[in-house]
């Protein structure tokens, strides 16, 4: 299969079930009928959610008799947005809930459609989940796939504030029923696989312990839906932050990615693990109030809309970026070398061959360091086209250019260090420490850039940002701008990462008897035989393990964190929760489906805009 034909197959099929899911909300949210107007009220009244067959017994927000009277009110209403939310399901053929009444998911129809509904309705109406009555659900931050964030409050006490990812089981469940709605659509056991997935998740999560990687806090699960509670970063996403600054300065640049690279750092030496989603979606930081520059440079033309940086302060941040954490461990693999039967990087001597495997798994992990680094420098990512066939082939060929005059005021080490990871040749490419040990991230030199930037910003506006607001208010992150630079980076890794790791499995494959790189997700793939009829023993196997997986020495470390990460009023304005998550997804496939169903072939639409269309200036490609 060609690697484009993957790619799509990768976008719609992987990505589906978000957007179901934002497809539901989008109509709950257009609910303006007179009855749903009158029933608001009580709506306000968050019924818990229930799980099927589980009795909701009055919970100390709903002990009295008007509360109750209000949920029963409230319950019968989900019941109507259920139903509606399925009618709506029904429309848009989507086929996680089309086809769910032939599957064998163990959750009948109306009451996933009525879960969904609880969920999704309001995003102001809080749910309550069964076993999670520890906690205070206080803002919902982000969503994925299968998953809802939130901020929450633990009502113990010794946690403080904390993320919880809210994983529905049942969706995972009724995935697999798609497969006879797309011909090609062939996974093993995409019900385990997808279980295994966010048990692999945490699996992974717990080994690591680094201050700029998100920390596992706790891992429980109720019948319906999992629960991953997570240190908290209470500014959200780094994707904001570009949206906002539209490009860092030089040193707030270096400031995140060595941060970034700390954590790889971690990942690949001392664990054995490769991320293989570092993106700016999942780059998430600790906020700090910005000081306001002593010496404002005058804006330049172009840049008008560009949020002032603020001083940088060394050792702290800028930009009010302070320390950052990676997170989003969903398509994590160890590295495992399997003569020693160890994660490689974990022991002192590797055997040569099994170097190369390991560098060649890892270097995909420095590839997007790559992307990161060049798009936080300019404001736009390296690989960029509207047809997703040409991005495909820049991307294989390494084909971007450092883009004048955006360019011209950025350091000529940084584009160094830039490009010895942009390298097509893995081989060739920095690994982790030559990374740390170049001379832009250790002897950081006067940087030219700043004075001069002539209409940088228009390159953001190709992505349509008018949006975006400073100030108190949020920014539209579900602004089709936003949509398509998230589509351009999802694209562009997904390219990068299938194109590399499928010619190496073909490498490695060939070589009997040479070691091999198991990643879990090939244990899992490989031993995951469940059915229909339920989680197959390896899956169990995990379950049981992770229901153990109670990390109770947490506490303390909660306790330390949630004093020192206290944002500062300042700051508050400043963050920015991953909400768009589910409608911005949802508005890029429905784009994607349009676009299929219509021309029979995948491109990427900036609206009629080329990247370069509005901008004014004529660019000039400078070095390769
Ligand atoms: N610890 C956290 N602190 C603050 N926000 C968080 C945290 N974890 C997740 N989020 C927010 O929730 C969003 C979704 O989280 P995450 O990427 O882990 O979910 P996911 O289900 O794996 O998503 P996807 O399907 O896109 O991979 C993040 O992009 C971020 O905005």
């Amino acid at each position: 299969m060609s690697t484009i034909q993957q790619l799509k197959n990768f976008i719609r099929h992987g990505k589906q079930a978000r957007a179901t899911h934002a497809d539901d909300q989008s109509h709950a949210k257009k609910d303006t009928s007179p009855h749903h107007n009158q029933q608001h009220l009580k709506n306000n009244m968050a019924p818990a959610i229930s799980e099927p067959g589980v009795n909701v017994s009055p919970t100390r927000h709903n002990n009295n008799a008007v509360v109750n009277n209000a949920y029963s009110a409230a319950a019968g209403d989900a019941h109507n947005r259920a139903a509606q939310a399925g009618n709506a399901a029904a429309h848009h053929v989507e086929p996680a809930q089309a086809v769910n009444s032939k599957s064998k998911s163990r959750v009948p129809d109306e009451n996933i459609a009525k879960i969904v509904a609880e969920e999704n309705a309001n995003r102001s109406r809080l749910p309550r989940y069964p076993g999670l009555e520890r906690w205070q659900l206080i803002e919902k931050m982000g969503d994925g796939a299968f998953s809802n964030v939130y901020r929450a409050r633990d009502l113990e006490g010794g946690l403080g504030e904390v993320a919880i990812k809210v994983v529905r089981k049942f969706e995972m469940n009724n995935i697999q029923s798609n497969k006879h709605l797309h011909p090609d659509f062939k996974p093993k056991a995409p019900k385990a696989a997808e279980r295994a997935n966010i048990l692999k998740e945490v699996q992974i999560m717990r080994l690591l312990d680094h201050p700029n990687i998100v920390k596992l806090i706790d891992f429980t699960e109720s019948k319906q839906y999992y629960y991953i509670v997570l240190e908290l970063a209470p500014g959200g996403e780094l994707f904001h932050q570009i949206v906002r600054l539209t490009y860092f300065s030089e040193e707030l640049s270096r400031h995140v990615i060595v941060q970034v690279a700390k954590a790889l750092e971690h990942l690949h030496e001392e664990k054995g693990i490769v991320h293989r989603d570092i993106k700016p979606e999942n780059i998430l930081f600790e906020p700090i109030p910005v000081v306001p520059s002593k010496h404002p440079k005058p804006k330049q033309p172009g840049d008008e809309d560009k949020v002032d940086e603020g001083e940088f302060i060394p050792g702290v941040g800028g930009g009010g970026i302070g320390r950052i954490k990676i997170a989003d461990f969903g398509l994590s693999k160890i590295v495992w070398d399997n003569q020693t039967m160890t994660p490689c990087g974990t022991v002192g001597y590797t055997a040569p061959e099994i170097v190369k495997d390991e560098r060649y798994s890892k270097s995909v992990d420095m590839w997007a360091l790559g992307c990161v680094l060049y798009t936080l420098l300019c404001g736009f990512p390296p690989f960029y086209d509207e047809s997703i066939e040409v991005l495909t082939e820049k991307v294989a060929k390494g084909q971007y250019t450092f883009l004048s005059p955006w360019w011209d005021d950025i350091s000529k080490s940084a584009q160094d260090l830039i490009s010895h990871l942009l390298c097509v040749d893995p081989e060739k490419r920095y690994t982790i420490k030559e990374f740390l040990a170049h001379p832009w991230i250790r002897e950081p030199g006067p940087t030219p850039r700043d004075e001069k930037k002539p209409g940088s910003n228009d390159m953001l506006k190709a992505f349509d940002a008018s949006k975006i607001v400073d100030g108190d208010k949020r920014y539209d992150f579900r602004s089709p701008a936003a949509v398509n630079l998230r589509e351009v980076f999802d694209v562009g890794y997904a390219v990068h990462r299938q194109e590399e790791e499928g010619r190496r499995r073909k490498q490695v494959g060939g070589k009997a008897g040479v070691s091999r790189l198991v990643g879990l997700d090939e244990i899992m793939d490989e031993d995951m035989g469940d059915s229909d009829d339920g989680p197959g023993q390896s899956t169990q196997h995990l379950e049981h393990s992770m229901r153990q997986a109670h990390i109770r020495d947490t506490e303390h470390r909660g306790r330390d964190r949630a004093r020192k990460t206290q944002p500062p009023p300042a700051a508050e304005q400043q963050k920015g929760y991953g909400q768009h998550s589910a409608a911005v997804a949802a508005a890029a496939r429905q784009q994607v489906r349009d676009h299929n169903r219509q021309k029979g072939a995948f491109e990427l639409n900036l609206d009629g805009a080329t990247l370069l269309g509005r901008r004014g200036v004529k660019p000039v490609a400078r070095v390769a």
